[in-house]
């Protein structure tokens, strides 16, 4: 197909998003990634060529371009103008009416239903992986989902850390109920703004109270009963009390929505229609108001191929003499599950400005083991160190370390670090 690229619709951590129109006229959405960092997009592109359903993003082909002496790539999808559900709670002020959660929730749950029936886990379910398409929610961004088999293999886990549930946060298994958990913390956000767990500042603090404690999140009081039953059902601890998707269908809470549905459909019709965004190529006036430099910008995203080595890194950790500081950054982008040749575990979120967080895993005598926690720590800290240890790093685009926290538990007779809420350097 020829096709030309247009203005930059969003990026995540793994693509860029830009809007493409063939020559025929046919405007879609094309996701984007270097050749050498398309794993997580050929990924998607597998997943989503397998799928058809009317609360999944459609998917329209795929193939590879060289643009500016790069390899891209590009993966096509259905346009969808309404932006995503969390850009639609910003829009609201932070927060949505309950008979409009009810309507997105329902076909946030049907789009579930359908995925985990044809036995995939979408493991990363949250407002900014939903998109706002005339006829309402749509599922999107499949490039962490799994087969529900290889579930309870050692598949890495992923997903975003304040929508985790506690079997993942702990690193044990993600399956189905753990969408539905993400699902519970995806109401809360369309409730009150995004804070699923408002008085924890760090990333690695979040999965420590959702992994070990006993603690469920707050659930909004400006709810109605109803819809705080429907949460119940949801954000149970333990994954086999939660209700799965298709329980979830016949919820009275989703049952009420349902039968709203035609005005809310109409309503989100009407927001769509005065927006901005462009049905055809020839609604020239979106593509000239779009600022062009938003795609500049991606280049400059610090790709974990270009950072440094990871004894860099540690050497830069070492020097900092300042205890673990956080700020709680709500524009957090995504995480990402990988493995890398030795087996480590890493995963990468992008946050608004640009920067990398980089968790992860470390088999440590894969890196000189006890050296490198010297390297790593100060004598203090390494006093205490008897295994496991615990952490997060922040890279800035120049990819100079900016925050970093690092924590131990139990003793472990290895030093191997198998899963995320353990550590976080990588090689
Ligand atoms: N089909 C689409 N139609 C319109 N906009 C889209 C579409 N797909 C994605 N976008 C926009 O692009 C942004 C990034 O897309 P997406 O989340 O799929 O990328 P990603 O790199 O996989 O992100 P993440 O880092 O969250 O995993 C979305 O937040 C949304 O604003």
């Amino acid at each position: 197909m020829d096709w030309i690229r247009g203005p930059t619709l969003g990026r995540g951590s793994t693509a860029t998003v830009s809007l493409g129109n063939s020559i025929s006229g046919d405007v879609f959405a094309v996701k984007s990634a270097e050749l050498d960092q398309f794993q997580f997009l050929q990924r998607e592109q597998k997943i989503l060529s397998s799928l058809s359903s009317p609360y999944v993003v459609g998917y329209k082909g795929c193939d590879i371009t060289r643009e500016n002496n790069k390899v891209m790539y590009n993966l096509f999808l259905e346009y969808i103008p309404g932006g995503t559900l969390a850009d639609k709670v910003k829009a609201h002020g932070g927060r949505l009416e309950e008979s409009v959660i009810g309507y997105y929730t329902g076909q946030i749950v049907q789009g579930l239903d359908y995925l985990h029936s044809n036995g995939w886990v979408h493991c990363d379910i949250k407002g900014r992986n939903v998109l706002i398409g005339e006829t309402g929610a749509k599922l999107a961004d499949f490039g962490c989902a799994k087969r529900v088999d290889a579930v309870e293999a050692a598949t890495p886990i992923g997903g975003t850390p304040m929508f985790m549930a506690p079997e993942v946060a702990r690193g044990e298994e993600q399956g189905c109920s753990s969408d539905i958990w993400a699902l519970g913390c995806t109401i809360i956000e369309m409730a009150n703004g995004g804070v699923v767990w408002p008085d924890v500042n760090d990333p690695v603090s979040v999965m420590y109270r959702i992994g070990f404690s006993d603690q469920l999140p707050e659930f909004p009081c400006c709810l109605s009963e109803q819809a705080r039953d429907f949460l119940d059902k949801c954000l149970r601890r333990d994954p086999k009390q939660r209700w799965t998707a298709n329980q979830l269908l016949k919820h009275p809470f989703l049952v009420k929505s349902n039968s709203n549905s035609h005005s809310h459909a109409k309503q989100i019709q009407e927001s769509n229609s005065s927006s901005n965004s462009p049905t055809s190529i020839l609604d020239q006036g979106f593509w000239s108001s779009l600022d062009e430099s938003e795609s500049e910008n991606v280049d400059n995203l610090v790709h974990p191929s270009e950072e440094s080595s990871a004894k860099e890194r540690i050497r830069r950790l070492s020097l900092l003499s300042e205890g673990p500081s956080w700020d709680w950054d709500e524009n957090w982008i995504p995480v990402r599950g990988n493995c890398s040749e030795d087996g480590d575990t890493m995963m990468d979120s992008v946050d608004a400005a640009g920067d990398v967080i980089r968790y992860g895993s470390v088999y440590l005598e894969s890196h000189g083991g006890e050296q490198l926690l010297d390297d790593l720590l100060d004598t203090n800290i390494r006093s205490r160190i008897s295994g496991d240890f615990l952490g997060v790093c922040k890279y800035g685009k120049d990819s100079s370390l900016i925050r970093s926290n690092v924590e131990f538990n139990k003793h472990k007779d290895t030093l191997l670090i198998p899963y995320i809420p353990r550590l976080i350097l990588q090689a």
